[in-house]
């Protein structure tokens, strides 16, 4: 019997990444191949042709699992009766920004669609924040929704955990899919910890470890986690414009594997609200190794945790608590 659609919300869906991320959605690459969806796609009126142009072509893709399309910049329309929200709307940081400029832009948007989701998404709608400073936006839509489950309020690292193991996979000359089992630890900034230490990859007969596969922990410590901390700067360097295709890819990754769950052995990295595990303090929404089942996460627990990786996990904690703070500044 065929399923019923699924409702996916994309906010800011008329730019960048909305327009690379809509078409995955509709050929299943979020929810599985059997999965009929309808899109919901907001953005605000100075978009709103353009937001109109997209809906055009997906009508003219012909997907066929995609059953309907929503197309407004009315906020409460967006979010009607939603499952998942992938909330990518937002001011977007150019050349030379730092993430902390466009914080006031951001956290007053999320905190007014925060309002909108709770009231008109379905009771447990999924959220998935993409735009800057994800976690601190994420947090934000939390605290402003707070009839909505705190486990169902995600952020985006996925992305980073995807380029960690991009790197690893350059680095050995062996296939991505072999490699498993990075962490990202914290803030999707530059401060957040990529961290290797229970890392394998398959070698065809048996799991190793990547650190010993590499075999250059100068190289680990200091070049490796740079690159990844640093790659969306560089790609905006490059391409005068964020990641858009890696970033929509890796929702896609983070949405689908909390949905239909991590392959056994595999842990994946999300931002999620920290319930003290690993001394993170609670009350920030920081990126930890999570298994999902059933359609839920759980933090990877007992790992265990060295003196260098100690000191990098807790100063990007730091970091989330000072967002806390400037955010709230922005929003009095
Ligand atoms: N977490 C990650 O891994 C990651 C990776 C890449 C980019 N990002 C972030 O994702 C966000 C989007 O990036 P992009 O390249 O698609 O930017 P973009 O500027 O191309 O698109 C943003 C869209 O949001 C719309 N928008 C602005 N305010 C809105 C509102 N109140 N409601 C709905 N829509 C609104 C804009 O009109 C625009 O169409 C940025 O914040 C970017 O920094 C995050
Ligand atoms: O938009 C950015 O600031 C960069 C983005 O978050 C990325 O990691 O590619």
């Amino acid at each position: 019997m065929a399923k019923d659609p699924v409702r996916v919300l994309v906010t800011g869906a008329a730019g960048q990444i909305g327009y690379a991320l809509v078409p995955m959605i509709a050929r299943g690459a979020m929810l599985g191949p059997d999965q009929p969806v309808i899109i919901h796609m907001l953005d605000i009126e100075p978009a709103a042709e353009a937001l109109k142009g997209v809906k055009m072509e997906l009508i003219d893709a012909a997907f066929p699992l995609l059953k309907g399309v929503v197309a407004t910049t009315d906020v409460v329309e967006a979010c009607k009766g939603v499952d998942i929200a992938v909330m990518v709307g937002g001011f977007r940081r150019k050349e030379g920004m730092e993430r902390k400029d466009v914080m006031s832009k951001n956290v007053s948007i999320y905190k007014a669609q925060a309002s909108a989701l709770e009231q008109h998404a379905a009771p447990d709608c999924k959220v998935l924040v993409v735009a800057n400073p994800a976690n601190t936006n994420a947090l934000i839509l939390k605290e402003f929704a707070p009839s909505i489950p705190e486990k169902n309020i995600t952020c985006l690292t996925r992305l980073d955990h995807n380029r960690a193991l991009g790197q690893i996979s350059e680095k050995l000359s062996v296939h991505v899919s072999d490699v498993k089992n990075v962490i990202i630890w914290g803030n999707h900034s530059s401060t957040q910890y990529p961290d290797v230490n229970h890392a394998t990859v398959n070698t065809g007969n048996a799991l190793k470890p990547v650190r010993e596969l590499v075999g250059d922990d100068h190289w680990l410590n200091a070049d490796f986690i740079t690159t990844v901390q640093q790659r969306g700067a560089a790609i905006i360097k490059a391409r005068k414009l964020s990641s858009a295709l890696s970033a929509a890819s890796s929702a896609c990754d983070h949405v689908r594997d909390w949905v239909l769950g991590t392959p056994k052995g595999t842990w994946v990295s999300m931002g999620v609200y920290s319930d003290g595990s690993y001394g993170i303090p609670p009350g920030i929404i920081y990126s930890f190794p999570v298994t999902c089942e059933k359609e839920e996460w759980s933090i990877v627990q007992g790992l265990k945790i060295d003196e260098f990786s100690r000191k990098k996990m807790d100063a990007t904690a730091k970091e989330l608590v000072e967002e806390k703070s400037l955010a709230y500044s922005c929003l009095n």
